[in-house]
């Protein structure tokens, strides 16, 4: 049986670790001092009822919202202080529930996006920016760079145009076609797909995905699941946040039950699937998670 409360294997070597983290809303406590760990390779999922504070969870170790509490470490760095940007350099990125690209800009441009965070050669000088009075040197250098251009940021050009086909490879038969056409005239599982190769050409330490399933149908939840094996084998770490138990179940190394804010169960899908708090949470408050697949 899993235990909520017990430290996690691991601990030692994970990448992201969560303790004692806190976020609430006023008088909601959303999330309520839970700890957990995803490992250098592991595929960790959270599941849980409706507003039980799963995307909560990405949103704080995503840097996307401030902790009230806690702290979040990746690669035993502090994360829980930094901003969007420094942790998506910082190597954790992700995918947001609804599914978010730029609608007017192609597929080729929308996975760029995701990269110009990481650039070096294009973007000297890039920390300064973050200091008001000397802003104006890394503007200066990426202009400079942007109309003469250098050797490095040719080259970075060059890997930037690789990295792009690559990732529009992993999604070969459905963004291949599509690689210059705008993300508005895209059916929707290819927009969340769009972002899902956004995400990955960061080549991120961890990837976060926020229910990528969410509106697709049977055979295009597949596809997802068989792409999530391929990260897996892979080596790629994913936290990831779904409704779709089967899925959960056959991609996740370890899964975390929340209900109200807090962990109430967490451990391998075998044991996660017959725990009796867990069966209580999506069963005997029938909450119409599809908790039939739980038992
Ligand atoms: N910005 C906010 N302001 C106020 N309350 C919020 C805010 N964001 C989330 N909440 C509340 O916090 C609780 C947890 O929400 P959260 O979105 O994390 O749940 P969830 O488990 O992801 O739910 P779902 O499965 O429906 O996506 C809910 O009660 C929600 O209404």
């Amino acid at each position: 049986m899993s235990d909520a409360t017990a430290p996690q294997a691991q601990t030692g070597g994970a990448l992201l670790t969560v303790e004692k983290l806190e976020r609430h809303f006023e008088g909601l406590k959303a999330v309520d001092g839970i700890s957990f760990t995803v490992g250098p390779h592991e595929v960790v999922s959270i599941i849980g009822p409706n507003g039980s504070g799963k995307t909560t969870t990405l949103n704080l170790v995503t840097g996307t919202i401030p902790a009230n509490g806690g702290t979040i470490t990746l690669d035993g760095a502090d994360i829980g202080h930094a901003d969007t940007a420094r942790i998506a350099e910082d190597g954790v990125a992700r995918t947001f529930q609804n599914g978010r690209v730029f609608a007017t800009l192609s597929v080729a441009d929308n996975i760029e996006v995701g990269i110009h965070s990481t650039l070096r050669a294009s973007r000297p000088f890039r920390r300064l920016s973050r200091m008001f009075l000397l802003r104006w040197i890394p503007l200066l250098a990426e202009l400079y760079i942007a109309i003469i251009g250098t050797p490095a940021s040719r080259r970075e050009r060059r890997e930037i145009d690789a990295t792009i086909s690559a990732e529009i490879e992993r999604f070969e038969a459905r963004l291949g076609p599509r690689r210059d056409d705008p993300a508005y005239s895209l059916s929707y599982a290819n927009r969340r797909r769009t972002e899902i190769a956004r995400a990955l050409a960061l080549k991120p330490k961890l990837l976060v995905l926020d229910e990528p399933t969410a509106g697709m149908n049977q055979s295009e939840t597949a596809e997802v699941l068989r792409q999530l094996l391929e990260l897996k084998a892979e080596g790629q770490a994913i936290l990831l946040v779904e409704h779709k138990l089967d899925l959960v179940m056959s991609v996740s190394d370890r899964v975390i039950v929340m209900d109200g804010g807090r962990i109430i169960a967490q451990g391998r899908p075998e044991q996660v699937r017959r725990d009796p708090a867990v069966i209580e949470a999506y069963l005997g408050r029938r909450r119409g998670l599809g908790g039939e697949d739980l038992v």
